[in-house]
């Protein structure tokens, strides 16, 4: 079944099913989306509709949830600078009035939707002039770490760790989670310790982070998006920029220290010598340097913060990482380095959606509508495939593409 199948049994599937809980979180580069559909248990067709899309997605027949149980976590992004296709896809798939279509309709300056992220302020007269909504607004860090431990807790196959291209899931003791470094890297970098549901303490953040990276990498580059100045890196040769120490010495390494002749010495640092433009280099190696030395220096201080308070499990997550091989690749190698191996770095399927996930959960705090994923997934991990908008896929580990993280549903981008 090719995606233009899936999604139309998607559209068709939508149309019986309830849709309802939308939550947003707006960030500082993305609107992150995340809404629940239930199945329409009176018809019939749906169950062979949801069938068919399972096998397209890998679950089995066997995992598909009792109709009245059944439903499924919708997940979609937009550019923050583009919130006005946000406000379109909610206002033309009504979803921030779906929770409500059963019951006597409310007057919409009652309908509050959940809302984190620094956007939940800085749009709310936006999104009430709009679409007649009022934002509920959770905080930021509890919605991160509420989406955390409900993903750590609950999905099959959810965290990993990447080294040397080998990308190997963890199956964490529910017992054994805590405590472990958060570390969400967004537009800039905000370091949890997280020691259990709702118990944690911001200990660090830095400023470089994703939006550096997107930032330099539109100016230095050109490029028109953020997936493309991705995909360059991976062709480009950051030791065409980087001052490795072999540069400085010689060829050779430093020994005494324990550094190799191929370690960065300084990021960027041979454009000071080579008596070049910014036009004789190619965008290429700028983006894989601009890459390298994000990555390098998050995952160096998120180790730092790990040994801080003793912690060896320090699990990464944001729109930053986006699945990439050579970023994963970079942070794991920078805490197996500083470490000495003690700590490791993890890694989230659905890394971009925890504060839109968090600030779902707190619907359930509330007990709106009996809403019972919670229930379900622990009944049935793979049966909340989370479904898209342009695409579509599982919360389980059978997705086609290994790379394709959670952030499946893309939409508008
Ligand atoms: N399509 C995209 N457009 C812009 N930035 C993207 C995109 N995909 C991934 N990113 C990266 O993800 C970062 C945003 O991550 P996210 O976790 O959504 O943070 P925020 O909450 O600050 O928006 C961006 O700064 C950029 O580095
Ligand atoms: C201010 C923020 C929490 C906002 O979150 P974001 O939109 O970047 O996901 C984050 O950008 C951050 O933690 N910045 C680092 C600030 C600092 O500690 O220096």
């Amino acid at each position: 079944m090719d995606l233009q199948d899936d999604v139309s049994n998607q559209q068709n599937s939508e149309r019986g099913s309830q849709i309802s809980h939308l939550a947003l979180d707006i960030g500082g580069s993305l609107v992150k989306l995340v809404y629940f559909s239930r199945n329409n248990d009176s018809r019939r067709d749906d169950d062979n509709e949801q069938r068919s899309r399972n096998e397209c997605l890998g679950v089995s027949d066997s995992d598909t949830c009792q109709p009245f149980l059944d439903g499924r976590l919708h997940f979609a992004k937009f550019e923050t600078s583009k919130i006005n296709d946000c406000l379109e896809f909610i206002c033309s798939k009504k979803l921030h009035l779906g929770g409500f279509q059963d019951c006597t309709a409310p007057s919409s300056e009652n309908i509050c939707v959940k809302a984190t992220g620094g956007g939940a302020y800085k749009f709310a007269d936006l999104f009430k002039e709009k679409l007649g909504i009022c934002f509920d607004k959770e905080d930021e860090m509890d919605c991160l770490v509420t989406g955390a431990n409900f993903l750590l807790k609950t999905v099959h196959q959810e965290a990993f760790t990447y080294l040397d291209g080998q990308k190997e899931f963890v199956q964490i003791d529910h017992n054994d989670l805590y405590p472990y470094l958060l570390v969400n890297i967004g537009s800039g970098v905000s370091m949890i310790k997280v020691d259990g549901d709702g118990k944690f303490e911001r200990v660090s953040g830095t400023n470089l982070g994703g939006g550096t990276f997107w930032g330099l990498g539109r100016l230095l580059t050109k490029c028109k998006n953020f997936d493309e100045l991705l995909e360059l890196s991976h062709q480009g040769n950051n030791r065409v920029i980087d001052m490795l120490v072999g540069d400085i010495y010689g060829g050779t390494e430093y020994a005494k220290i324990g550094l190799s002749a191929t370690t960065i010495a300084s990021s960027f640092g041979k454009a000071i010598s080579d008596n070049k433009e910014l036009e004789d280099y190619k965008a290429e190696d700028i983006s894989r340097s601009l890459l390298r030395m994000i990555s390098n220096n998050i995952g160096q201080i998120s180790y730092l913060n790990a040994l801080r308070f003793g912690l060896k499990r320090i699990i990464f997550a944001g729109f930053f990482i986006r699945g990439q091989a050579y970023t994963m690749d970079t942070i794991s190698v920078a805490v197996h380095y500083w470490s000495n191996g003690e700590a490791k770095a993890m890694f989230l399927r659905h890394e971009g959606f925890l504060g839109a996930l968090g600030a779902f959960r707190s619907y359930e705090k509330q007990s709106l509508d009996g809403l019972m994923v919670h229930k379900i997934v622990q009944k049935n991990p793979s049966s909340i495939s989370s479904a898209g908008d342009k695409s579509c896929c599982s919360l389980n580990s059978d997705s086609k593409n290994e790379n394709e993280n959670s952030g499946c549903s893309v939409y508008g981008m």
